[in-house]
Parts: C-alpha cells; structure tokens; sequence
C-alpha cells in the first residue's frame, strides 16, 4: 500500500514575498530553518531554500502549484497604498484573498496568517492606544482601507471550527526598515523637491512605526501559537514597536539621519487636510486628461496631523510578543540602508 507523505510543518508559502515584508519575512523564515514557496506577480531575487511562483493570486490554478505539500501560508500580497485604484484592490485585496482562502483549502493548509493593517479601524481621527476591540472603520479613509477591512473579515471568517484551516490576522503600523519602496523614499522625495519644510498641525500627534523585523517576528510568532485550541484562532492582533512617537521627531529623525534639513514650520492641520482633499477631487476630475498625483493627499495629511498608535497587550499575553529592534536601533539600520537616498548622494 503506497503510504502518503505528511507535509512537512516547515514548509510554507509567502503570498507577496516579493514585497518589502514579503522578504523579509522570506529571509528570515528560511534563517529558521523553513523551506518557502514565494508567490508574486513579480520575482525580485533568488534565495537558496526559496522557490518562486510568479502568478496572480486571483488565479487559483496557479496558487494550488505554489501550496503543494505547504501546510502554512502567509498572505501579505497587497497593491500599494499610493496605487488609489478601486477596482484593482478590490480584485486583489477581496476577489483574490477570496481564491486564495479557496485554493488553502482545496490544498490542504492548515494554517493561515494574513498581514492585515492597524489602520482598518482608522478613520481619519485620534487613536490613541487602541485595542483590536475598536470597531472596523464606517468611513474608511482611502479604498485601501476599504479593502484591507473585507480582507480581514474574509479571512478571520475562514477559520474553521471542525480546525481544517486556521487563521490569524497581524495588524503592523507603518512598517519600516531596509528597501521599504515607500516611507522613506517618498519622504526623501518630497524633501528633495523642497516641501518638507513644514509641521502639519503643533507637532505632538505620537504615532506606531514598526521596524520591519518585528513585523516579521510577529507574523511568525502568530504562525507557531496557531494551534486548534489556540486563542489566537480567527482573532487580529496589533503589532507595532510598542513605543509611539511623535509623527514629526520621527520623519526628522529620518531625514537628519539622512542628511536632510528637519521640518521647522507650522501650518494648521484643517487647512493642509482641506487644501490635500480638494487637490484630491482636482485629480480625480482631471484624470482623464491629465494624470498627476499629490504628495500631500487626505490620507498622508490625515496620518501625519493625527494620534494614532495602538496597545500590543493582546498579542504579548496570547503570544509572548515582544519586539525584537528598538525604533532607535530601526531608525539606525534603516537609515544606514539607503546611501543613495543621502543629501547630495
Ligand atoms: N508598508 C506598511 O507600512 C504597511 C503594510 N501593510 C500590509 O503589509 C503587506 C505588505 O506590504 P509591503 O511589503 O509594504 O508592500 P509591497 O508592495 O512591498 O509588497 C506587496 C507585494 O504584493 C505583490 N502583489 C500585489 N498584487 C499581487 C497579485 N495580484 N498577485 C500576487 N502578488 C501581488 C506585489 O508584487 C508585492 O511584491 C500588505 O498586505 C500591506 O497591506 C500593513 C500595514 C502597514
Ligand atoms: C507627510 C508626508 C509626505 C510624509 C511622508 C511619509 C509617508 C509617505 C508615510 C508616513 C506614514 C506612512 C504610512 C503608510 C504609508 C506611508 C506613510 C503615509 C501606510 C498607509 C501604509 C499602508 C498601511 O496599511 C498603513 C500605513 C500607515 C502609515
């Protein structure tokens, strides 16, 4: 009789390992001794232990290729924020977390962990310290947003209480860290055409940015505690640094690490956030003729001129989490990562 192979528990897929997380949680999963499937629409390195995928995640037969023999996948696959289009995060982000809870299914996965977001409860105003009971955002500030909330709720609603799939969610907060294509090199841009001379509002609003590693540590930390009687099972938990800071001694940090001059002006938060929307609207009517995108748009304005930091209590009782990089040890690495981000480089 032809005896079947059991999956091995350290074999597991990456949804997005491509992406800035994606590798990193890639990296360190191979470190601990994990072989990984990567999945992406586009391949951006080879590792050895890593084997890639390239497809679309709303396409089931190519995930099923990816997910043999994995018993556990992670799902950060997302268009980027600044990408401002509708249809294409609700085919990813809902149509496709969709697929890809059918195709963990149909492959046999037994355990799921979804990068989710902090801001799905955000709306635009001060959060501070916020549990994972808030409720989900009524008005979601942009379509990401949007999608990220069906998202979560798709895949918290997929675990199954027979346990045929388990699954979490990780809620990071402004993740940073070495190649991140967004925080830092948008924020050197902007510096750079000179419009990071100004505070938006009095500049005491504290905010969560998470060092990338203890994202990662987070995501697989949840990945270990998922068993079936596991209170984590189709819960999210926040994951942040666990040291807020001000919004602005943050991006100062950065840009003087960088070389750059500190933003020293203050403008009131009302006026940048109704100056942002209307260009905003400007954008969207014109974009059949002209396509330009804000630096400065509602939700930047929103995240910059606001509190908005979260509690990690949950995730330290229920899965001993603690962050592994202090924000002045990331701010160091990460700032170290980017020579050619530096003034005059
Ligand atoms: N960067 C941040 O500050 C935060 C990010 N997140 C979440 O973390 C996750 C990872 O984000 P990042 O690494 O920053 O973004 P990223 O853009 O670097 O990575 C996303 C990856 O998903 C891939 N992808 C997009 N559409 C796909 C599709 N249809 N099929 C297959 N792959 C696809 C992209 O090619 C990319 O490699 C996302 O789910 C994002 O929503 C959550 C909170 C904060
Ligand atoms: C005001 C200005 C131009 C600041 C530059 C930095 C911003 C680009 C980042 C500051 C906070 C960041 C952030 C995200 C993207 C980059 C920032 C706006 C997210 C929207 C990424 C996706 C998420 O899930 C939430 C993040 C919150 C913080």
């Amino acid at each position: 009789m032809a005896t079947r192979i059991r999956p091995s528990s350290k074999r597991c897929a990456v949804i997005g390992g491509s992406g800035f997380l994606g590798r990193h949680l890639v990296e360190k999963l191979l470190s601990k001794g994990y072989s990984v499937s990567v999945f992406d629409i586009r391949q951006s390195y080879e590792l050895p232990g890593a084997t890639f995928h390239q497809g679309d995640l709303c396409d089931k037969q190519a995930l099923l290729a990816a997910l043999r023999d994995v018993t556990l996948v992670f799902h950060c696959a997302s268009p980027a924020p600044a990408s401002d289009d509708k249809a294409l995060f609700e085919r990813v982000n809902i149509q496709g977390t969709q697929t890809v809870i059918q195709a963990c299914t149909e492959a046999g996965v037994q355990k799921m962990v979804l990068t989710s977001s902090a801001s799905v409860v955000f709306e635009g105003t001060d959060i501070k310290n916020g549990s994972e009971d808030l409720p989900y955002a009524e008005k979601p500030i942009d379509y990401y947003t949007e999608t990220k909330i069906e998202q979560e709720k798709l895949v918290l609603k997929a675990c199954k209480p027979d346990h045929s799939l388990l699954t979490v969610a990780i809620r990071p907060h402004g993740i940073f860290g070495p190649r991140d294509p967004q925080l830092v090199p948008i924020l050197v841009d902007t510096a750079r055409r000179g419009k990071m001379k100004f505070i938006i509002g009095d500049g005491t609003n504290l905010v969560d940015f998470t060092y990338v590693e203890n994202v990662v540590h987070g995501h697989i930390l949840a990945a270990e505690s998922l068993r079936p009687e596991s209170p984590i099972c189709g819960k999210a938990y926040h994951i942040t640094n666990d040291e807020p800071v001000r919004f602005w001694d943050f991006m100062s940090d950065v840009l003087v690490g960088l070389g750059y001059a500190a933003p020293r002006y203050h403008l009131p938060y009302s006026l940048v956030y109704g100056l942002a929307l209307l260009l905003w609207l400007v954008s969207l009517l014109l974009r059949p003729l002209v396509a330009f995108k804000p630096t400065f748009t509602p939700m930047r304005v929103a995240l910059a001129g606001t509190h908005h930091y979260y509690s990690v209590s949950r995730a330290k009782q229920d899965m001993g989490y603690k962050p592994v990089v202090s924000l002045k040890e990331g701010i160091k690495r990460t700032v170290e990562s980017y020579p050619h981000l530096r003034h005059g480089a």
